[in-house]
């Protein structure tokens, strides 16, 4: 036998269920697929009618491709950034998903934890399954409130005073929820949410079935651009329109003072609608710095990562991929989940000769041939 001691390469997370080193986030994808029962997965997973949307924001990022410079004698990488005057390690964010106990016992609570490790900032969804309290004394981190406004205009001030008291340092008002998409693997399924994963924040809603009516008994589908700024004056939060695709609807935004966070719900809502990358150049010329630009949709790798802010965009969120990491390991997998991106993206910044992100500019992004 030879004495060689190979030493093994340190792994940047856990093992999944079967005993397979986690990697990369779709291997996170295939463990939590293991873990959760199929009907949970197919919600965590699912999108609208065909679900092209779900597949061309991903798409869209293998569409692009880098071109690096070099020699720039940078010795060093740093993610640090800030967004709304909130300092972050990094531009990773996580995207507000509801009902985090369907996916893991220990639910929002675990993930704030596993956001703060990885140094994440947290958006909480309205329809969180632990309340905005609990989060909020769980959260080491900075972390942001996402806003469902309620058709109860006075349960919506309340829930506002609620995140804000709970420490909450912005509201992301979700826009593109008029209704909520047809969900068609939930249909099949006839999956409605159990009661471990009801909104812990609202009272008991009658009739929350999801797609009985087109429209959600509790938001609001009448929501405009003044009730946004209303939002802002009351609150005294920074506000950020979550769900945004159109230039001039970001230039309206930006001219407010209020955030563009570019998203398609994942695909969840309208099945077509654009992918979020191909919308993000416009929108980031007609914002022209003014206010943040918050991307989601697809992001799976730092070389994703590094694309959305060369083109422009301040941060980017994601969704499905810590809900993996949520339901393989608890705390322990949201925080290797958004620290293996973070990798990723460092070691990508490096290969493309980025020290900082301000390095990252659209010249380093062409078309895939
Ligand atoms: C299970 C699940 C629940 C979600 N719940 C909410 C929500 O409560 N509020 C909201 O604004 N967006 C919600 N979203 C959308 C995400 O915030 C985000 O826009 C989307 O997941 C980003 O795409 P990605 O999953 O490809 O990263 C949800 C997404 C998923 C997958
Ligand atoms: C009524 C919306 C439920 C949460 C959500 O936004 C989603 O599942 O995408």
């Amino acid at each position: 036998m030879s004495d060689t001691t190979v030493e093994r390469t340190p792994r940047p997370s856990g093992d999944g269920p079967s005993g397979a080193a986690l990697v990369n986030l779709a291997d996170y994808r295939e463990a939590a697929r293991e873990i959760l029962p199929a009907e949970v997965f197919d919600y965590l997973e699912g999108g609208a009618a065909d679900e092209h949307t779900v597949r061309w924001n991903q798409q869209t990022y293998r569409q692009l491709a880098l071109l690096p410079r070099v020699l720039t004698g940078h010795a060093s990488v740093d993610t640090g950034c800030s967004v709304f005057d909130t300092a972050l390690d990094s531009p990773i964010l996580l995207a507000p998903a509801a009902s985090h106990r369907l996916f893991h016992p220990d639910g929002e609570a675990a993930t704030a934890r596993g956001a703060a490790e990885a140094g994440a900032l947290m958006t909480v969804s309205t329809f969180s399954s632990q309340t905005v309290e609990e989060i909020g004394a769980a959260a080491g981190g900075p972390w942001w409130f996402q806003l469902y406004v309620q058709r109860d205009r006075g349960l919506t001030a309340e829930l506002v005073r609620r995140a804000r008291a709970a420490s909450a340092r912005a509201l992301a008002v979700t826009v593109d929820t008029p209704v909520t998409g047809l969900r068609e693997r939930d249909l099949r399924n006839g999956f409605a949410l159990p009661s471990h994963g009801s909104p812990a924040n609202l009272p008991h809603a009658p009739g929350t079935s999801a797609h009985g009516a087109i429209h959600d008994p509790r938001i609001d589908p009448a929501v405009d651009w003044s009730d946004l700024a209303a939002l802002g004056e009351v609150s005294g939060l920074p506000v950020l329109a979550k769900g945004i695709l159109r230039a001039e609807d970001a230039k309206r935004a930006a001219e407010a003072g209020i955030g563009v966070w570019i998203s398609n719900h994942g695909g969840r809502n309208l099945d077509t609608a654009a992918s979020t990358l191909s919308a993000l150049p416009a929108i980031a010329e007609r914002v022209a710095g003014r206010v943040p630009v918050i991307i989601d949709g697809g992001v799976r790798r730092g070389t994703d990562v590094v694309k959305a802010l060369a083109l422009g965009a301040d941060a980017v969120a994601v969704g499905r991929p810590y809900i993996w990491g949520l339901a393989v390991d608890g705390a322990g997998g949201v925080r290797d989940v958004i620290r293996g991106l973070r990798r990723e993206t460092e070691v990508a910044m490096a290969l493309v000769g980025a020290a900082t992100l301000d390095d990252l500019t659209p010249d380093l992004v062409t078309a895939a041939r």
